[in-house]
Order: C-alpha cells, then sequence, then structure tokens
C-alpha cells in the first residue's frame, strides 16, 4: 500500500523529527536519496552536465547539496535561481565546484537555453510543499524551459500544488519525481499526476498518521482477490445480477459480461431489455454462452427481481437513460443488496436522489457509482443541484474534495473515471489508481469494468475494495493489451493478470509501514 498524507500533516510530522535531529539531518537524508536516484539514472556521475534550479526554499536546498554531492563525485553542476538561494546549499554547491546563476531576471533566453541544451538532466528544486498558487514569473520562465524528458522533480514538480494536484499556469514537466517522507496527493491527482513521470519515495524517517488518499499495490490487490476454497461452488462464490444492454446497444451488455465473468463471481444473471427483438439478450448468448439470460420489457422491475437470487446487482451499461430505467434502479434500492450504478442508470439514480435525499443512506448496503467527469457534473447536478460549470473548476482545483463532498452528501460510494481514477466512500476514505494507460480512453472499457467490479463486489468484497481492485486489474490488462486496445480486448487479458498476481511471492503480504 502507497499512502499521501496532506502537507499540513507533514509538516507536523516533520516539525517532531527536526527538533530530535542535528541541524541539516532531514535534508541529509533526502539528499542522500536523490543522489542516489540520480546516479541511478544517469549510470555514471563523473564528468555528467547537470542543471540544478534552485527555488528560495528547502527544496532549493534539497537540489543544491544534491548537486554538491555530484559535483563531488567529477559532475559538472550548474545551479540557476529565480532569486535568494538557500544559503548552506549554495556554499556547499560552490564549496564543491559547482557555479551559481542569477538572480533569474538577469539571465538572458539564450544562456539560459544553451546551460539546459548542454544539460544530461535537470534537477527541479524551484518550490517543493510550500508552493502556493502558480508559479511567479522568473520560476514559470525557467519551468517552462526545463526539458521535461530530462527532468527529475525534487519532492513535487514545481507549479503543482502538493495538496491538491491543481496546476495553475506554467509548471514543470519532469520524466520522474524523487519525493519524500511519504507521498503527496497531488502527485496522484489529475492534473498534477500528468507532471510527474514515476514516483520514487524516499524514506527519511517520518512518523505519519494515518494516510489521506491510499493507492494499492499488486500485493495489496493479490491478497483482496477473492479465490475460491475447496468448499466453493458457483453459488457460494457469489452471483452477480447485471442489467445491462437494450436494442439499441446491445455491444456494451456484451463488454459488461465479458468483465464480470473474469471478476470472481460463480454465476452470472444477465438481465438485459428487449423492445420488438431481444438483441442484447441475442447478442450476449452468442458471446458468452456462460451468462444466464433474462430478457425483460423495459421498466418491468418485477421481472428484473424475478431473474433470481443474487449477492450483488450492478446496471447501467447499454441502458437508454429514463423513466424505465428509473423504475429498475428504484427497484435495486429496494433490495438490501450492493449495486453498482454506471452509464445509463446514472441520470435516473441522480432523479431518484432529488428526489428523496435520503434514498441511499437509508440502505444498509453500499450503493457505488462509477461515472466519468461528464458523468459527474451530470449527476451532482441533477442529484444535487451544483452548477455543472462550476463542478468541472472544482474538480480542476481539488479533484478530491470535489468527490468528497459529493460523495458524503449523496452517501454514494463513488468512483471517479478518469487518467487517475479516485474510489471515495461517504465518510472520506479514499483510493486512487496509478496504473493503467491513455489507450484504456476508448469506447467500451468503462462497461467492461462495470462488470468486473460488480462481480468482485458479489464475490463479496466491499464496495470500496471492489472498486479499487477492480479499477487495479483494469488498468493492469490495458498495460499488458497490444496497442491500439479495443474495449473488448480486455477481458481476455484479465486472467493472465490475476493468474501473475496470485502467483507473486509476496502473495496475502500487503505492504504497509508508515509512508511507504
Ligand atoms: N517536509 C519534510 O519532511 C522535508 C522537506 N524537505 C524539503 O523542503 C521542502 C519544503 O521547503 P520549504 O518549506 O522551504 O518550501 P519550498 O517548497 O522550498 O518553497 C518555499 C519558497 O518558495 C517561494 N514560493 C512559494 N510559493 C511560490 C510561488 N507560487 N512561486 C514562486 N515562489 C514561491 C517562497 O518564497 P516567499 O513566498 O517566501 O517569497 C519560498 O522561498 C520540501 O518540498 C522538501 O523538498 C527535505 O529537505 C527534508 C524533509
Ligand atoms: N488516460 C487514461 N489513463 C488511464 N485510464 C484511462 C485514461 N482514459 C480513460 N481511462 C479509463 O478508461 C475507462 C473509460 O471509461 P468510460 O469513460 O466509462 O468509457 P465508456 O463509457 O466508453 O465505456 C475508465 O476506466 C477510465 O479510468
Ligand atoms: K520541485
Amino acid at each position: 500500500m502507497r499512502n499521501a498524507h496532506t502537507v499540513a500533516k507533514i509538516r507536523d510530522a516533520e516539525a517532531a523529527l527536526l527538533a530530535a535531529l542535528p541541524p541539516g539531518a532531514l535534508m541529509q537524508r533526502a539528499v542522500y536519496g536523490l543522489v542516489a536516484h540520480v546516479a541511478r539514472r544517469l549510470g555514471r556521475v563523473y564528468g555528467a552536465r547537470i542543471v540544478v534550479l534552485a527555488g528560495g526554499g528547502d527544496n532549493g536546498g534539497d537540489a543544491l547539496w544534491a548537486g554538491a554531492r555530484l559535483a563531488e563525485r567529477g559532475a559538472r553542476v550548474d545551479a540557476i535561481a529565480p532569486g535568494r538561494t538557500h544559503p548552506e546549499g549554495t556554499a556547499a554547491l560552490l564549496a564543491a565546484g559547482g557555479r551559481l546563476h542569477g538572480p533569474a531576471p538577469a539571465l538572458d533566453d539564450e544562456t539560459l537555453r544553451r546551460l539546459f541544451d548542454q544539460a544530461e538532466l535537470v534537477l527541479d528544486g524551484l518550490l517543493g510543499i510550500g508552493g502556493r498558487g502558480g508559479l511567479r514569473a522568473d520560476h514559470a520562465r525557467l519551468a517552462a524551459l526545463a526539458p521535461p524528458e530530462r527532468t527529475v522533480a525534487v519532492d513535487v514538480p514545481s507549479g503543482v500544488d502538493a495538496d491538491t494536484g491543481a496546476v495553475t499556469g506554467a509548471a514543470v514537466r519532469a520524466s520522474a519525481t524523487v519525493t519524500f517522507g511519504t507521498h503527496k496527493r497531488g502527485l496522484w491527482l489529475t492534473p498534477g499526476a500528468a507532471h510527474t513521470g514515476p514516483v520514487e519515495l524516499v524514506d527519511i524517517g517520518l512518523e505519519l498518521p494515518e494516510p489521506d488518499l491510499r493507492a494499492l499495490d499488486d500485493a495489496d490487490v493479490a491478497a483482496m482477490i477473492p479465490v475460491p476454497g475447496p468448499e466453493s461452488s458457483k453459488y457460494r462464490r457469489g452471483v452477480l445480477g447485471l442489467v445491462a444492454g437494450s436494442d439499441a446497444y446491445p455491444g456494451a451488455a456484451v463488454l459488461a459480461v465479458g468483465g464480470a465473468l473474469r471478476g470472481g463471481a460463480g454465476y452470472l444473471r444477465v438481465v438485459t431489455e428487449t423492445g420488438v427483438a431481444s438483441r442484447a439478450g441475442d447478442f450476449v448468448r452468442r458471446a458468452h454462452p456462460e451468462a444466464v439470460v433474462t430478457a425483460i420489457r423495459a421498466g418491468d422491475r418485477a421481472a428484473m427481481l424475478a431473474a433470481g437470487r443474487v449477492q450483488a446487482w450492478a446496471i447501467g451499461p447499454g441502458l437508454d437513460p429514463g423513466p424505465a430505467v428509473r423504475e429498475l434502479v428504484a427497484g435495486l434500492l429496494g433490495t438490501d443488496l450492493p449495486v453498482v450504478v454506471d452509464a445509463g442508470a446514472l441520470d435516473p439514480l441522480a432523479e431518484l436522489l432529488a428526489a428523496d435525499s435520503a434514498a441511499l443512506r437509508a440502505r444498509d448496503a453500499p450503493v457505488l457509482i462509477t461515472p466519468h467527469e461528464g458523468e459527474f457534473g451530470r449527476f451532482t447536478a441533477t442529484a444535487l443541484g451544483w452548477d455543472p460549470d462550476r463542478t468541472t473548476a472544482d474538480l480542476a482545483a481539488d479533484r478530491l474534495a470535489a468527490v468528497r463532498r459529493a460523495a458524503a452528501a449523496t452517501g454514494a460510494v463513488i468512483l471517479l473515471k478518469g487518467t487517475r481514477t479516485l474510489i471515495v466512500e461517504p465518510v472520506g476514505a479514499a483510493w486512487v489508481n496509478t496504473n493503467g494507460s491513455g489507450w484504456l480512453g476508448t469506447a467500451g472499457t468503462g462497461d467492461v469494468l462495470t462488470g468486473l467490479i460488480g462481480s468482485l463486489l458479489a464475490a463479496g468484497l466491499p464496495a470500496a475494495g471492489a472498486g479499487a481492485v477492480g479499477a487495479h486489474l483494469h488498468g493492469r490488462a490495458a498495460e499488458r493489451a497490444a496497442v491500439p486496445l479495443a474495449a473488448g480486448d480486455l477481458p481476455d487479458l484479465l486472467p493472465r493478470v490475476v493468474t501473475d498476481l496470485l502467483a507473486a511471492p509476496d502473495r496475502g503480504r500487503p505492504r504497509g509501514g508508515h509512508g511507504g
């Protein structure tokens, strides 16, 4: 498990440790990890040309000290400063033979370009967790010039808000980030997450409280995947009721069933909507003979519930939002089972919530909704009366806070899909998925995810766990796909992903510990 903390909590932990350690000791731990990263990446330090971007605070101090250590090992280090610099770090760099250029307003573009062009690596120490608001002009100029493929961000890419991931104006784009003590939430939240590259955590010995945001690793997921035992049967493994697909959209049902068959439930009852034909049912039967299909007339909630006993429901892929689907969603809310609500069932659920804001809180079992950003905007507009434009802005400014507000106000567990899918419980507990790839941005991948999550839910995982594990497996499957990926490729990739996770030697022993 990887943990992220707020800057305020990091400051508290840092203060306790600073009081107990000799001056500068904590910074030297950070520097040690940073230099190790750089040396590993360069392969050889002697003769390497390195540019250090040095802001006025301790983030600049880290970068200057790292520059000094690298200069001692024979690197040629040029520091560029927008203004004043960390005194001890500057003295160490100069004593080791490094050079300091600045303040930035005195440097012409040509000089700066030459330094950046020659650099094998740029260390971005402009701003760390002390940054507030958008970068000032001199910082922004340097951030824009730093070459992303050769830049390592120190603690946080400068210009990315460490708490929210917000980016106002220019921000450094790095090919890797070396972060200290614990992950910062902003490294995991869009838009900031797009600036980090892979993140390496350097342990500096902080004693940290409960995290504010978590990310599952393979070992955590392996320990959570429902695995049948000797006593298992198809019913004991869990039965999912999946309400998906209509004459207009039969394909979505096929994709959702594909995901559901790979999620661990033992039995799958599929309820499709039939009009003049039973297209969705026919499509599903042909593609997935394992699924048991019941075709119902639009809105026939009794027929839906009569499909048989299940341990969880999922509804939405391939359904056209309207009164008929609202009827079905209301029918599912009336059960005492966990329910996943996606796609065409989201607006109908929002309408039910607008009429009765306590509808979800009154249930014992959870409701997990899985919107993408556009659906989240519509859902919160209908259910909570939020202004969609304001919601878009709120998501950019502080994605986690916006989803937390929506989860608390509706009582739903919310899985907000995107580059970094977020899973948030009404009480605020939150997870983020950090794997996957941009190739997932193709029609139908969300339908596969819905089936997969529903299946994990039916197999016994709690709602947020099913969401987080489902998103992780879905992302890992995408990472293995031949590209360009089509949504229909994902179900066939899932068995290899799960097989490998279960075979890993550290299965069942989730990693934990402070800051890790
Ligand atoms: N926590 C830990 O455990 C450890 C922390 N460590 C390191 O300390 C870092 C935090 O250092 P920090 O507190 O000195 O803040 P930092 O990020 O350098 O920024 C302050 C400077 O930025 C300026 N400034 C602010 N906003 C700005 C803007 N928008 N645009 C431009 N400038 C802006 C501000 O200027 P001022 O407002 O004062 O004029 C001030 O000069 C942390 O990220 C990590 O790297 C490690 O060494 C060891 C363990
Ligand atoms: N850039 C990206 N990186 C990682 N995952 C992505 C990216 N873009 C989209 N995804 C994932 O792809 C899926 C898209 O789902 P969705 O928008 O519901 O598509 P559809 O409705 O067509 O099925 C989600 O799981 C989302 O998290
Ligand atoms: K930085």
